[in-house]
């Protein structure tokens, strides 16, 4: 980042502690216009977010608190109508290649093989090694021998896997995912969770990781991004001191179970064991 930019001098506070910021949102307000005789809709206000390269943030949130929307504006894709969004000192005016998103439909063309959507982001980039590229990746993802395949012929797993290898592709400087395993079943959702660990410990790209699911989050981040509704703001940043890599034993440990009662009491006023008490008494 260049420090002599406006948004390089934010208060050092809201930095994590020894690093250097790469993805910055500073006092974002996002308003939809109002449209179709429906009112304009505030659905994020104040929101203040920096993450450092390589690092893995979660959001977590209720729905509707707006953590799609703040995805899609650091994705350029939604104008912040305040504030401001800088990635690597630069600031955020559209849809860029140093920026890929995984949404949780994973957006694959049926039509094409895992190959050639592998190969998509590369083909508008004009890369002329995205052939070996995307074989790297999808060896990357765990799909080797399915190259040819079409996204009718996998599973919602391995379709998710396609769209992760699709998103990397492009070599983005942050990669951004909706509730990325959201259609997935619980068991499979888990293993997705290890799998993306697995790449992004390989790799090391800043990641902002949009979830419904408080278990989750934690398993994933460096830290935790809890937001609360109307309007959408962000309550509290969680930094999780848990070893890596993470392996799906951590989940029962004190310290993990500490940060889901956090979690939990910050959205829902209370911790999940109060809420035990109040419904069996
Ligand atoms: N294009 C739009 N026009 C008007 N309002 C919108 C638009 N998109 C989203 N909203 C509203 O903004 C608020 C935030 O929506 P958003 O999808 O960002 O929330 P979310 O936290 O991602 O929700 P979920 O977890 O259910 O996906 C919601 O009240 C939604 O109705």
């Amino acid at each position: 980042m260049t420090p002599q930019t406006p948004l390089a001098a934010s208060p050092p506070a809201a930095t994590r502690a020894g690093a250097a910021s790469h993805l910055t949102v500073r006092d974002v307000a996002i308003t939809y216009p109002a449209h179709a005789g429906k009112p304009a809709y505030t659905a994020v206000d104040g929101v203040d977010l920096q993450v450092d390269a390589g690092e893995f943030v979660t959001v977590v949130g209720p729905s509707g608190c707006g953590k799609s929307t703040l995805l899609l504006a650091i994705d350029g894709l939604v104008k912040p109508s305040r504030g401001e969004i800088a990635l690597g000192g630069k600031a955020v005016t559209g849809p860029g290649p140093d920026r890929a998103m995984v949404f949780q439909e994973f957006g694959l063309l049926p039509w094409r093989s895992v190959q050639r959507n592998v190969e998509l982001g590369m083909e508008l980039n004009k890369r002329s090694d995205r052939e070996a590229k995307a074989r790297e990746l999808i060896r990357l993802v765990g799909l080797e021998g399915f190259e040819r395949h079409h996204p009718h012929e996998l599973s919602g797993g391995m379709r998710q896997r396609v769209g992760i290898a699709r998103a990397l592709a492009v070599d983005p400087d942050v990669l951004l995912m909706d509730e990325p395993f959201g259609a997935l079943d619980a068991q499979t959702r888990e293993i997705m969770a290890e799998e993306l660990l697995k790449i992004w410990d390989q790799r090391r790209t800043t990641v902002v990781f949009v979830t419904h699911g408080i278990d989750e989050s934690i398993y994933l981040a460096d830290r935790v991004v809890v937001m609360g509704a109307k309007p959408g703001r962000i309550l509290e940043t969680i930094e999780i001191d848990l070893p890596r890599p993470r392996t799906p034993d951590v989940r029962a440990t004190p310290e993990f179970q500490a940060y889901r009662a956090r979690i939990s009491a910050l959205l829902f006023g209370q911790t999940i064991d109060e809420r035990r008490v109040q419904d069996l008494s």
